[in-house]
């Protein structure tokens, strides 16, 4: 303790500022005393509700507007040792699963060093008390330690800048040793998936960490690494080059290339990073890069059983008379390379009938191996659902196929686990994939990683759409390689009468799209100035409404998040005009988010099969309320319909799947969704993501009418401009690599058997 500072000792008796007495506020003013004074304390005491008792240290200020005030260093919870005391903590927000009676009981039953004795000796002093849940003694433990030890982490690392938030997600990473963890490597920091480079970075020049440290260089690399947008490796000399950038831009001295190679040597050492000639990968990135190829080329190699041409002809010629329909020369060079082959690609423009093959394909499938299951399987809900209405087997997310997702461990924390795997694969003998171009290489290692040996799989998609979110270019890397394919062509009469799908060909062979007079199918409403466009689309949406369409029916798509008819701007625009507030409509606020009864909302981050969530999904608040399955809570959340399924989210759960309104999206997001209106502004303000393919996949997406608002100048940027998505990914050579070894074996071995 500095020599002025001082500690005072007494109760929390009003919260002054903020009014909502959340918990996890960084800055706090508070009337603070005993019988003897009152004083008004301001600064960080985490955790501290009104009429707690707390130790606080810091220093007499006088504030020009309020007089002398008492400003917090430092403070400190005594653990409470009386019974009454017990009990108000117990009773309190601060302790989940725990009301008033269930409080009562632990005090009665503990006596006054009741919360001593739960930090000490956890759930097995709480479950021999009768009324008690497993369930709930753990939830009392696990916030009782949170509560303790997040303070103390306040206590020693807030004067350098880590947050009430950042230290409770540190206590969750690393529990009581995350102080002298942090104080060793405040890099670490940057594991939390919330702290990034820079914010670590200035916390460690807090610290006094010297500006040349290797844990800053080696936190830079990570960085950078972490950093690249949907690549699976860096050039090692860009590498360096961009993290000397990085590191000199807040340095006082200029940082060595040979520092920076240095730390690519250490994280390589320490299996953080791999380097593969000049190509530097992380290493998980290059695990399932490796795995992923390796899968592959045994598919290739492979050769299941031989099925004679002759037969699949004959159930060919039947399917059709069956269906009334004649399958044209790819869609049945597909039917028959997909009994060839283990492993085979289907890939086409909109129209140009790859679900109708795929359903040819199940059938005919089903014919000749009567015996075989089939699972039919799409990255997202949506692309999943929507061909199994044509193909008549239960479709599912990749992800709950491979039942793919966050699990608790017996200590609280989430490990992410997927069941099926080379140990326990798959039981299907021939695996279909949809909209494979959405998945990325983490997907869809783990998906050919579960498939069992000897099964088939059939990866369908349109390599003209964006490329994966995460990392990887799958389709279009497999399509390079020597996996065979099938590419259709012709463009079916039914698609040929939608402007729709017209457009989406015109636009992927570089030309203009075509509108007619009249027709409300595809429709441009040219626009130069950019306020003009939002309001524009603000105004179509209104006249959907007045002819019958529903919000639900409506998806608006944005290429850029920020900035004039971003994402942001036209979420909170459309949302004033969909979902206005009232004051009979509750609001939910959650750090700057805001939801009303009402909204539409979209997942951004995370799988979580337990909780039925996708990255991707988008739901309806239905209601702001405690969790009907959890009387207890007094926490309010929000009660979503999520594809028919009801879900409530807690503030946790909102912040860490990271829901937002949804009635605007990134074109990126809406990959594999569909809507029967779509609207999209076009106008050379975005620039940088007008690309011909982001324009392709927005049109798509449109079931019966496709709006774009803004100027034919940025239209004809976009049909342009093709260059984009250059992923650095290596799968399709290490496709080849591995297929030539396992080639050149066979005929080693076949040498010495003649
Ligand atoms: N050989 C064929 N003869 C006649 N009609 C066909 C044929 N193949 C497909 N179709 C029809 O063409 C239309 C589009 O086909 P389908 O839905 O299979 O295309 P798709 O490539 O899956 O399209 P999208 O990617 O847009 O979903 C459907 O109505 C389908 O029944």
């Amino acid at each position: 303790m500095a020599n002025n500072e001082t500690k005072l000792r007494g109760t929390i008796k009003k919260i002054l500022f903020p009014r909502a007495k959340t918990t996890d506020i960084d800055f706090v003013i508070a009337v603070f005393g005993n019988d003897d004074f009152d004083v008004v304390i301001k600064g960080n005491i985490y955790g501290a509700v009104e009429k707690e008792e707390i130790i606080v240290e810091g220093e007499w200020v006088e504030d020009k507007k309020y007089g002398l005030q008492f400003k917090v260093n430092a403070w400190e919870k005594p653990i409470p040792s009386t019974k009454e005391q017990a009990y108000e903590l117990l009773s309190s927000s601060l302790v989940k699963g725990c009301g008033p009676k269930t409080a009562r009981l632990i005090v009665d039953s503990l006596g006054d060093g009741a919360i001593e004795t739960i930090l000490e000796q956890k759930e097995a002093c709480l479950l021999p008390i009768k009324g008690i849940s497993k369930k709930n003694a753990g939830k009392i433990v696990a916030s009782l330690s949170e509560n303790f030890n997040v303070q103390n982490i306040i206590k020693h690392l807030a004067q350098y800048g880590v947050t009430v938030k950042m230290a409770i997600k540190l206590h969750k990473e690393y529990g009581s040793n995350a102080v002298p963890i942090i104080l060793r490597n405040p890099y670490e920091l940057t594991n939390l998936s919330m702290v990034g480079f820079d914010r670590a970075d200035i916390i460690a020049r807090n610290m006094g960490i010297a500006e040349d440290s290797l844990y800053r260089c080696e936190a830079a690399v990570i960085h950078i690494m972490r950093e690249q947008p949907g690549h699976c490796y860096v050039d090692k000399p860009d590498l360096i080059r961009e993290c000397q950038a990085l590191l000199n831009k807040r340095s006082a001295i200029e940082i060595e290339s040979t520092l920076v190679e240095k730390a690519i040597n250490n994280l390589s050492k320490n299996n953080k990073l791999q380097v593969e000639e000049d190509r530097v990968y992380l290493k998980q990135l290059y695990q399932l890069e490796k795995t992923l190829a390796q899968k592959v080329a045994e598919l290739v190699f492979a050769k299941g059983p031989v099925v004679p041409r002759s037969k699949i002809a004959r159930e060919l010629i039947k399917y059709q008379a069956r269906n009334k329909i004649f399958l044209n020369e790819k869609q049945q060079e597909t039917i028959y390379k997909t009994f060839e082959n283990n492993i085979l690609l289907l890939t086409g423009g909109p129209g140009t009938g790859k679900t109708a093959t795929i359903k040819a394909v199940v059938e005919i499938y089903r014919q000749v191996f009567p015996d075989h299951t089939i699972a039919l399987c799409a990255p997202t809900g949506r692309a999943s659902q929507n061909l199994s209405k044509i193909v008549e087997i239960e479709g599912k997310t990749i992800h709950r196929l491979l039942n793919w997702g966050a699990r608790k461990t017996e200590d609280g924390t989430e490990t992410t686990s997927i069941e099926r795997d080379e140990a326990n694969p798959l039981e299907e003998d021939f695996v279909i994939v949809d909209e494979l171009s959405m998945a990325d290489i983490e997907l869809a290692s783990c998906l050919f990683r579960a498939l069992k040996t000897g099964s088939r799989i059939l990866l369908v998609g349109d390599a003209d759409q964006l490329p994966s979110v995460g990392p990887g270019a799958v389709l279009r890397d497999l399509l390079k390689s020597p996996v065979p394919s099938v590419r259709l062509t012709e463009i079916y009469r039914q698609a040929k009468n939608s402007l729709i799908v017209e457009n989406a060909h015109r636009i992927n062979n570089g030309q203009m799209i075509c509108t007619v007079p009249g027709r409300k199918d595809f429709i441009f409403l040219e626009r130069s100035d950019p306020q003009d466009v939002e309001e524009t689309i603000l105004a179509c949406i209104k006249r959907l409404l007045e002819i019958g369409y529903k919000k639900e029916d409506i998806l608006v798509l944005s290429p850029m998040k920020k900035g004039v008819s971003g994402v942001l701007s036209l979420n909170e625009k459309i949302k004033s005009l969909l979902n206005p507030p009232n004051s009979r409509k509750k609001e939910l606020v959650v750090g700057s988010k805001s939801f009303r009864v009402g909204d539409i909302i979209i997942q951004n981050q995370r799988n979580d099969v337990n909780k039925g969530l996708y990255n991707g999904n988008m739901g309806l608040v239905k209601n702001i309320c405690v969790n009907p399955d959890d009387p207890e809570s007094r926490e309010e959340g929000l009660l979503c319909e999520i594809w028919g399924n009801e879900i409530f989210l807690t503030r946790e759960d909102i912040t860490e799947y990271d829901f937002t309104t949804g009635y605007c999206i990134t074109t990126h997001k809406s990959q594999g969704g569909q809507a029967k209106v779509v609207i999209a502004p076009v106008i050379t303000n975005h620039y940088i993501m007008l690309t011909r393919n982001i324009l392709y996949t927005a049109i798509t997406r449109a079931e019966e009418m496709m709006i774009m608002v803004g100027q034919k100048k940025a239209l004809a940027m976009a049909v342009k401009n093709t260059t984009p998505n250059l992923r650095k990914t290596f799968l399709s050579e290490k496709i080849e690599k591995y297929l030539s070894e396992k080639q050149k074996k066979q005929l080693t071995a076949n040498f010495f058997t003649c």
